[in-house]
């Protein structure tokens, strides 16, 4: 390669990866997958070191992630600089950092490291001034970033104030969505018809930099911290010297740690631990992209310093990205449980981290409009959070014309009723549709609901087949000669699925809700609604206003629910499940605990406000934000403001934090922890 074919490559290169970084860094809605893009800042990187005179300090080797843009979030200037990392992909190169560092010691190794889960979500600065949390804000280009404290401060375990710290005080970690999190999120969105997250990142990213900090709360965000900013000499000063001490003084002090770290020395040491966590990454409830290694030694951080864009005392040891390209044979399309038609894809097979897939959820119109996929489409496939089979990219590239776009079906593939649009999702409006029927009693059955262990998928098809179960209130109406001889069902496993059919009416309102399927409503919901309502006859009359007051119940969902509760099949149906003698009331009582009561809250407390104002109202009280003569207590953080004095005035009893709790557990035999 020619010098000045380098420089075309390289200013090609440049351009790309700056596109890609204000797509993933501002607009948090990535074209290319991050291996992807790992190649093109290696070639650039590759070709700067070959042709030294084509290097410069704007090139995104040189840079860290992308100045944000400034029209949601107030820009903050990092005390101090934060940073990116270097990566390695093998041991070799592992190899090759460690002898950067013995070369610039001038030293000979092995070192000793600390080495960390590399947690997939985006870095957070955090700054305290005499304790207190002043902001928290996001990484940017390292210089500035975006004042999300806010948006932070719904992660329940953020500490606002600290003891016996440095006067001023910067505290680093990751803001993450645990994979649970990330598959329920976007469930949610294509239950919607909205746009999904194509990864735990992108979906904390696009969490976190809500405008509405209501909306962060929802989205079940976690932090974990493993690096000072300012103040990191000062702790040094009192005895902290390694990284791994470091991480157990952040512990210490309040912060949530992730705590698989590990010691290790030498590559070869890191290698092992490596090699070990890679096996297990799967059992980690967040989304890991690899490990993160740094030199123990806090001193020797200090003799190496940076690189424009990275510390020369760490890097990231990545783990593999398991992403195949195949070919998009053909869409089909499937009805679930609330009748919604789910395209999904049928993919040539291909083996993924360790099985073979052959189809892949294009979840709804949105989608496949954003991705334009065709029908004999090159795609680039994995398994996002490692579990569900995704298309991260059309590699239109490859494309002959002979492609076909997606036909939406306009009958419903199960019982051929006319299929209805709301916005971008495809329904079946058909209420006795065999595909609604089939998962509306497997769903019914299943662990989480009503726990009827013998009803299985073939049963299940076997008893619609021969019409004995139409819906799941003919479940209780099932007797003994019309199970025996089905799937070969002797006269004790019928005995004994009836007996499992009969204990299931005593599950209580929350499973029994969360059984039925109302639309948006999953195990959380469920229990929401049970403790704010507590028995099926009251909810069945709620209004909407009430629906709203329901934690996590937002607009959409109250409004679906509402439409459920009054439809005359949905009322039907209860009805026979209570004259089949199914319990139809709550079983925690905890929800009438402080019925009657009114709060107001001022000051700061221990816990994010939303937080104790959701608990309170969980408990059946009733929180308002102005003291009046109506007001049962008036709880008092610190610096309360001008509602004490109004308090005092009007006579209304005041309680302080503790005292709350106390109330709380006294109501509910609970202790406050174990009811939040
Ligand atoms: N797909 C795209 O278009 C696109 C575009 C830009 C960047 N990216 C991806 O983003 C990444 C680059 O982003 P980056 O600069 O944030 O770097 P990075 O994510 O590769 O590594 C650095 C980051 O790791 C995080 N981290 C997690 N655990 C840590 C720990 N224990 N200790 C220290 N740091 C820890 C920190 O946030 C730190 O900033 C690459 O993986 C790249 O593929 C993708
Ligand atoms: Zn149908």
């Amino acid at each position: 390669m020619t010098l000045e074919e380098a420089r075309k490559r390289v200013n090609e290169l440049r351009d790309l990866i700056r596109y890609h970084n204000y797509r993933y860094y501002v607009l948090a809605d990535p074209e290319i997958s991050d291996a992807e893009y790992d190649r093109l800042l290696r070639e650039l990187k590759e070709l700067e070191e070959r042709f030294p005179e084509l290097k410069s300090p704007d090139s995104p080797t040189e840079q860290v992630g992308a100045r944000p843009l400034e029209a949601t979030f107030r820009p903050v200037r990092h005390p101090t600089r934060m940073y990116s990392l270097d990566n390695a992909f093998t041991l070799d190169e592992v190899r090759a950092f460690e002898e950067r560092i013995e070369r610039a010691l001038g030293r000979k190794g092995p070192f000793a490291y600390t080495v960390e889960h590399k947690v997939d979500g985006l870095s957070v600065n955090l700054y305290y001034e005499d304790g207190v949390l002043v902001y928290g804000a996001t990484r940017g280009d390292g210089e500035v970033g975006e004042e999300v404290t806010q948006n932070l401060l719904t992660i329940p375990t953020i500490p606002r104030r600290l003891k016996g710290v440095p006067e001023r005080l910067e505290v680093r970690g990751e803001v993450y969505m645990p994979i649970a999190a990330f598959l329920r999120l976007n469930e949610e969105l294509e239950e919607r018809g909205e746009k999904i997250f194509k990864n735990p990142r992108n979906a904390a990213a696009g969490s976190l930099r809500q405008k509405d900090p209501r909306i962060t709360a929802k989205r079940g965000l976690r932090a974990t911290f493993y690096a000072l900013g300012l103040g990191l000499e000062e702790v040094e000063r009192e005895g902290v010297a390694t990284q791994f001490a470091l991480l157990h003084w952040l512990k210490e002090k309040g912060f949530p740690v992730e705590h698989g770290y590990a010691r290790a020395v030498g590559a070869e040491g890191v290698e092992a631990v490596y090699q070990d966590w890679l096996k297990k990454r799967r059992e980690l409830p967040f989304e890991a992209d690899g490990v993160v290694v740094k030199l123990d030694d806090l001193q020797l951080w200090r003799e190496l310093g940076y690189t424009a864009r990275a510390p020369r005392f760490a890097i990231a040891y990545k783990f593999p990205a398991e992403e195949k390209e195949t070919r998009l044979l053909d869409v089909v399309f499937q009805v679930g449980r609330t009748g919604r038609v789910t395209p999904v894809g049928v993919l040539e097979p291909v083996f993924l981290e360790g099985s073979e897939v052959s189809r892949v959820t294009l979840h709804n119109e949105s989608y496949i409009e954003e991705l334009d996929i065709r029908i004999g489409d090159w795609v680039l496939v994995h398994k996002a959070g490692g579990v569900i089979p995704e298309v991260l990219r059309v590699l239109k590239e490859r494309r002959t014309g002979k492609e076909r776009p997606v036909r939406w079906p306009e009958a419903c593939p199960e019982c051929g009723h006319r299929l209805i649009q709301e916005g971008k999702v495809h329904r079946c409006p058909n209420p006795l549709c065999p595909a609604k029927r089939f998962e509306a009693i497997r769903h019914f059955a299943s662990r989480k609901a009503m726990d009827i262990q013998g009803l299985g998928e073939k049963l299940i098809e076997k008893l619609l087949e021969k019409g004995l179960v139409k819906d799941v209130a003919d479940l209780y109406r099932l007797r003994k000669e019309d199970l025996v001889g089905l799937e070969r069902m002797g006269e004790k496993s019928a005995q004994n699925l009836l007996r499992q059919i009969e204990e299931s009416k005593h599950r209580g309102l929350e499973r029994l809700l969360y059984a039925l399927g109302l639309p948006g409503v999953g195990e959380v919901l469920a229990r929401n609604l049970a403790a704010k309502f507590q028995t099926m006859d009251r909810l069945l009359e709620a209004s909407l206003e009430e629906l709203l007051e329901v934690e996590e119940v937002g607009e959409l969902t109250a409004r679906a629910i509402l439409e459920t509760l009054r439809d005359p099949a949905f009322r039907h149906l209860v009805r026979r499940l209570k004259e089949a003698g199914v319990e139809m009331e709550a079983k925690e009582k905890g929800g009438e605990a402080l019925k009657g009561l009114t709060f107001v809250i001022t000051g700061e407390l221990s816990r994010p406000r939303e937080e104790v104002k959701a608990l309170l109202r969980r408990l059946g009280a009733k929180v308002t934000d102005s003291v009046s003569r109506k007001t049962s207590y008036l709880v008092v953080g610190e610096n309360p403001g001008s509602k004490l004095e109004k308090a005092k005035a009007l006579g209304v009893p005041t309680l302080t934090e503790e005292e709350l709790y106390r109330l709380m557990e006294a109501r509910t035999g609970k202790k406050a922890e174990e009811l939040v």
